[in-house]
């Protein structure tokens, strides 16, 4: 008979929105340690930009799109995982020796979990090394105590990263170690700036908090993903950015994605979070080949259409009947329901 193959050690990155999930991601995969892993990364937006984001993989990462794995997508994440074993056994791929998924900021990992552990033929060969959560350490501590899913993620973790802590003041530091020691008494807790990859890698105890006190998980979070063939000036893009931020960032939960630059021959990567957006960057190349601007913004009550039409309206290419940038700059003020800044 032969030999069972040695199962495949998993590891589950997790955290809420922004947290610093891909951040962590393209550090982790610089280490030797992570040289032969294959990627899974599941996007929240139909049009998803995360997978272009991971950096350090060349054809690795397999991009789950279009929802959420604990609700919409787990059947999508086991044909994928069934997958990735064939192609490997068939030898169609290299053969990965390690596996990583990094789940939408919005994904309950519990489920996730589950799926994994309770499939008899996954199980056998997967075999889960670690809970890896990201938290923010300026925003962290607020957004768990808003959103049941961000209490979960860090609950669950075996190993706790803090992001941030650049940005954070020492009194944000004390409360955001409080708080995983409080959620997360098992778990390791590192500083993102001093990573030790060798421990987050370590397997994990197994020892996990009662999930019973922790409330459901999430509720009516939109994701509007857009793609447009328009491409703005840099004047415009910093308008439209100081537009979405100054008039929707309460709502605003997320924004990321590539845009096209007029002039440019490179993708700006825009990223925000809440209120905090990057300084913007350009990246070398397209990842995929595909040059249209893609943007995901995720957030309470946005209108569906706001993403489209802002961008629309500040790359020129407004419908007629739309109110333009010009009349919007002209009278920034005038916020009406169902206008741009509806
Ligand atoms: N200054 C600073 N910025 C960080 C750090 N970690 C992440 N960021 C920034 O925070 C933003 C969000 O980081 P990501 O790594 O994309 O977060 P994420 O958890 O993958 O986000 P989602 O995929 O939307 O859930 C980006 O602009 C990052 O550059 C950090 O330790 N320090």
């Amino acid at each position: 008979m032969a030999e069972r193959p040695a199962p495949i050690p998993f590891t589950l990155l997790t955290g809420f929105l922004g947290a610093g999930k891909t951040t962590l991601l393209n550090r982790l995969l610089r280490d030797p340690a992570l040289a032969d892993a294959a990627v899974v990364v599941n996007e929240a937006g139909e049009i998803g930009v995360d997978h272009l984001l991971v950096e350090h993989v060349a054809d690795g990462v397999v991009a789950l799109a279009g929802g959420c794995l604990c609700c919409s997508l787990r059947g999508d994440l086991i044909a994928t995982l069934e997958d990735l074993l064939r192609a490997r056994d068939n030898g169609r791929i290299p053969p990965f020796r390690r596996i990583v998924l990094e789940t939408s900021g919005l994904a309950d990992p519990v489920p996730v979990l589950q799926t994994l552990t309770l499939h008899p033929y996954l199980a056998m060969r997967y075999r889960l090394e670690g809970v890896v959560a990201a938290l923010d350490a300026v925003a962290g501590p607020e957004t768990v105590a808003e959103r049941p899913e961000a209490a979960r993620q860090v609950a669950m973790a075996d190993h706790v990263v803090l992001s941030k802590t650049d940005l954070a003041t020492a009194e944000q530091v004390v409360a955001a170690r409080a708080l995983v020691a409080r959620l997360a008494p098992a778990a390791t807790l590192q500083d993102a700036g001093a990573l030790n990859v060798a421990a987050l890698l370590a397997p994990s105890l197994g020892i996990k908090p009662s999930l019973e006190v922790l409330p459901e998980a999430h509720g009516a979070v939109r994701t509007i993903a857009m793609a447009s063939e328009a491409a703005l000036s840099r004047e415009a893009y910093d308008l439209f950015v100081e537009l979405l931020r100054s008039a929707h960032a309460p709502k605003l939960l997320r924004l990321k994605g590539l845009i096209r630059i007029v002039g440019d021959e490179r993708p700006l990567v825009v990223q925000g979070v809440r209120h905090v957006f990057a300084e913007p960057r350009f990246l070398e190349n397209w990842p995929d080949g595909d040059v249209r601007t893609r943007l995901v913004a995720i957030g309470e009550d946005l209108a569906p259409d706001l993403l489209p039409r802002l961008y629309a309206a500040f790359a020129g290419t407004v419908a007629p009947d739309r109110p333009d940038r010009a009349a919007l700059m002209e009278n920034p003020l005038s916020l009406r329901t169902g206008g741009l800044l509806g």
